[in-house]
């Protein structure tokens, strides 16, 4: 893929990952240029990736091809203002923000961006991420290429048509991560309570959650179902274990956390 130069405008944990994701698929560190406004960000970064990391956003966008903004939503328009007079012209522009619409950021930048949204996910620290992107007609093939290339050094893409789909990765993958360690934590903790000493017991846990998803790629023909199925033995014990998630609605408490995440998603688009 090409290496064009990409400035990183808010490098914290989410642009982070996909530094690190793009660094070990082989992108030039040279190529890459992060900014926070904290001195110390900026220096882990340096020591941490090689990449060169400063405050001053103006240079970095300046010097970059790609401009990917990674601040958070509410810190978004902030940022925007403090740019719109400099000319995007000839650069593209890609957003992992949830809940900021297209429109709005050309709105708080004062310009038409050529700009591909995006709505990535943490495991592209380690190449595993899973990333959605949508781009609207202005964005050319060339940059979409690009965009899709860049995202899946990081992980696996998937490109939506339209832009209120990206609401809907969110809920299946941008914050997907965060309810299976929530899953984690609470066996975790449980087989602690169970006597087992703390290194053992995220051991249990973490190797069982990695086997369990290693089968599931492992199987792309076997249902989820199937899989489930093979581990619970009539009468048995996870049996036992399943049915209490059933009467506890764990399915539906699923469905409403994922339309709860979409939800939010919408919400902020009036927001910020
Ligand atoms: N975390 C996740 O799993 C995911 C996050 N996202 C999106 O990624 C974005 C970032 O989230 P996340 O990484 O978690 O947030 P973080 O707070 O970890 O990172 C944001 C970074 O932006 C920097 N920053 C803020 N304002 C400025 C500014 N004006 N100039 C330069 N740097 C700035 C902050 O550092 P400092 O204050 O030092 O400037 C901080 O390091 C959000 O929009 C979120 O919606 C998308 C998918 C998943
Ligand atoms: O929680 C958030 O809003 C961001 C977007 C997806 C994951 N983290």
């Amino acid at each position: 893929m090409e290496h064009r130069v990409i400035a990183f405008i808010g490098a914290g944990n989410m642009a982070r990952s996909i530094i690190s994701g793009l660094l070990k698929s082989g992108y030039p560190a040279s190529s890459i240029i992060a900014t926070n406004r904290t001195t110390e960000k900026n220096t882990l970064l340096t020591d941490t990736f090689g990449i060169e990391a400063t405050p001053d956003v103006k240079t970095a966008i300046k010097k970059a091809d790609v401009v990917v903004l990674g601040v958070k939503p509410q810190g978004m328009e902030d940022l925007l203002s403090s740019v719109s007079d400099l000319s995007f012209d000839g650069k593209l522009v890609i957003s992992i923000a949830a809940g900021i619409t297209v429109s709005r950021l050309n709105d708080m930048v004062g310009q038409t961006l050529n700009l591909v949204r995006t709505m990535p996910n943490t495991p592209s620290l380690v190449g595993l991420g899973m990333t959605g992107l949508y781009a609207p007609a202005n964005v050319s093939e060339k940059d979409r290429d690009y965009a899709g290339d860049l995202l899946s050094a990081t992980g696996k893409i998937c490109w939506v048509d339209e832009e209120s789909d990206i609401n809907s990765i969110i809920a299946a993958a941008g914050s997907a991560p965060a309810y299976f360690f929530l899953f984690m934590e609470a066996m975790e903790a449980e087989a602690r309570r169970m006597g087992f000493e703390a290194d053992m017991a995220r051991t249990l846990v973490q190797q069982s959650a990695l086997g369990a998803a290693q089968m599931v790629v492992a199987n792309p023909e076997t249902t989820l179902e199937t899989l489930r199925s093979q581990v619970t033995s009539k009468g048995g014990t996870t049996a036992e274990a399943i049915k209490v998630f059933n009467d506890k609605q764990l399915s539906e408490t699923v469905s409403e956390a994922m339309k709860a995440a979409v939800n939010r998603a919408k919400e902020m688009e009036s927001l910020f």
